[in-house]
């Protein structure tokens, strides 16, 4: 037989061969779903929005299905049973997050809580997570009870943190007082605002909005547009084999964003480390450094709470919270506006339960059933995290009576949950009565779940639902939102990661009082 030295034919053969491998050489018995086109997989097809595409895929594929993303497996569970069957029944099974050349490259050996999932994210979550217990976020009427139980009294412990979100927002009020009756982008008062409550968190007091660290901290965070190249990168992890890789993944340019972060947020911990006294826990950045000591008394040589560990845990924070809160409460305003009707309804609660002459408190949230309705509805339109973090499958596991392979990456559509027909009827249409039962209870539904669930699920949470409360209700106190005059406002909203919505305009007329 002879052999040709025909060089088409060669390629041709080349080609045929890398196409057979990429229809035919994936894991077997995955879900059902598509390989898309050679290289590009199924990218070429989705939609800027990818959660509205994974949920029209949904109904051809079923709720738990795969595709490639560039050469990346990924698996997307589109439902709430498949995500509540993966991520509460074998949430140690789902609480990998993908070894990704993307968190990688942004962190220090994957310090800090969003990349990490070993025993030292398990010991870092479990250590946030008891910060907020005992410090009283989240919770009713604490303010006494901290009081009695801490011994080394800060300002936390003093006022309960109640009392410092509630200085904040006097302060973003104050700032707000001087922007009535125009159009005035507030997105940035509201990232200033939901920065501020993290570093109220981390250092226990506020910044003044135009203190240099404060300053710094919000200018840096959110100036690039870094996602493409993250996305590329995370899709196509063997381009970082290539020669020119730095250039076509932008990786100086990420470097130096992420080296600028630090700084910003080594900042902020340099302005209380210093007031450290042994054995405080007043606020995040003592509680840590306390921690730290404790742990070296026993073992020398754990450096889990590491000065290193500080910077990245307090950055994940910030990262992850700024922009998420910050853009849930610039939907809660949009949504006033455009349903002035509901806004009446929220003001007429504020007016019966708080009055004008003192402020919000969280605890007022029990008797506002029409407020808390209304935020959940938000919560459940808005769902500013659509696909949460991607997740990793740890071990081949069987879901929905699908095979998930070890190590892929998975992919939860909350927002497919969030819109679902079969949970919510009309799931388009903005109606907080859906959470009000028979005018008299809150109806809490399991399928609300902007801040994912499961071992994973958002630590910042109880903060979040605090400020949001006491934000909104605060606003709706002092303010009526309606359209700037000659603008036209909507809720659509960025493609990214987040749902970040493209109005920022807004109007505020102050109310007038007594009503
Ligand atoms: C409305 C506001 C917020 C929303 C909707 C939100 C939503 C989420 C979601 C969906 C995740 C991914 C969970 C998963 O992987 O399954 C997440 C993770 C996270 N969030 Fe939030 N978040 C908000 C506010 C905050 C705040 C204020 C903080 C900080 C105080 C914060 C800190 C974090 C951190 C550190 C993670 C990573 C947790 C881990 O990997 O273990 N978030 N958040």
């Amino acid at each position: 037989m002879e052999v040709s030295t025909n060089p088409w034919i060669w390629i041709l053969m080349i080609l045929l061969l890398f196409v057979a491998y990429w229809y035919l050489g994936g894991p077997r018995n995955l879900p059902p779903g598509s390989a898309g086109i050679p290289i590009l997989g199924y990218l070429p097809f989705l939609d800027q929005f990818s959660y509205k595409t994974f949920k029209i895929l949904g109904q051809k594929y079923g709720n738990v299905f795969h595709l490639y993303l560039g050469s990346r497996l990924v698996i997307v569970l589109n439902d709430y049973f498949s995500i509540h069957e993966a991520f509460i029944k074998n949430s140690d099974t789902f609480s990998g997050r993908p070894s990704d050349n993307v968190f990688k490259e942004s962190t220090t050996n994957n310090l800090g809580l969003t990349a990490n999932d070993g025993e030292y994210w398990k010991q870092h979550r479990r250590f946030i997570l008891n910060y907020f217990k005992n410090n009283g976020y989240g919770k009713l009427n604490l303010e006494p009870i901290i009081l009695v139980e801490k011994p080394f009294c800060n300002v936390i412990n003093l006022h309960g943190i109640t009392f410092l979100l509630q200085d904040e927002i006097d302060h973003f009020i104050k700032e707000l007082k001087n922007h009535v009756g125009k159009s005035f982008n507030i997105k940035p008062l509201l990232m200033h605002t939901a920065g501020n409550n993290i570093c109220i968190l981390a250092t226990g007091k506020r910044f003044d909005y135009n203190s240099p660290e404060f300053r710094l901290l919000i200018s840096t965070i959110f100036s690039p547009k870094l996602v493409p190249f993250a996305s590329l990168n995370s899709f196509f992890p063997w381009l970082v084999q290539l020669p020119w890789s730095d250039k076509i993944l932008k990786r100086e340019k990420t470097k130096k964003y992420f080296d600028r972060v630090n700084n910003a947020v080594a900042g902020v911990i340099r302005s209380v480390k210093h007031e450290y006294v042994s054995g405080q826990e007043g606020n995040y950045i003592h509680a840590f450094m306390t921690e730290n000591h404790k742990r070296k008394q026993v073992n020398e040589a754990d450096d889990f709470f590491s000065d290193l560990s500080l910077l990245h845990m307090s950055r994940s924070l910030i990262l992850a919270g700024i922009e998420t809160t910050s853009s849930t409460l610039l939907y809660c305003l949009l949504y006033m506006t455009l349903y002035p009707e509901v806004q009446k309804n929220v003001q007429n609660e504020i007016d019966r339960v708080i009055g004008h002459e003192r402020q919000p408190s969280y605890d007022d949230r029990m008797q506002m059933i029409y407020t808390e309705a209304t935020i959940l509805e938000i919560f459940r339109k808005s769902c500013v995290v659509p696909l949460s973090i991607p997740h990793r499958c740890r071990k081949t596991i069987t879901i929905g009576g699908h095979v998930i392979p070890q190590d892929v990456m998975v992919i939860p559509n909350i927002w497919a949950i969030h819109h679902d027909p079969r949970l919510w009827g009309d799931p388009h249409t903005f109606r907080p009565e859906r959470f009000i039962d028979r005018g008299r209870r809150i109806i809490l539904s399991e399928y609300i779940l902007p801040f994912s669930l499961g071992k994973r699920a958002c630590v910042g949470e109880p903060l979040a639902r605090m400020e949001i409360f006491l934000c909104f209700v605060s606003l709706l106190q002092h303010f009526t939102f309606v359209p700037p005059i000659g603008e036209e406002l909507h809720l659509e909203s960025y493609p990214g990661l987040t749902i970040r919505p493209k109005c920022e305009n807004i109007c505020a007329v102050l109310r007038e009082y007594p009503f």
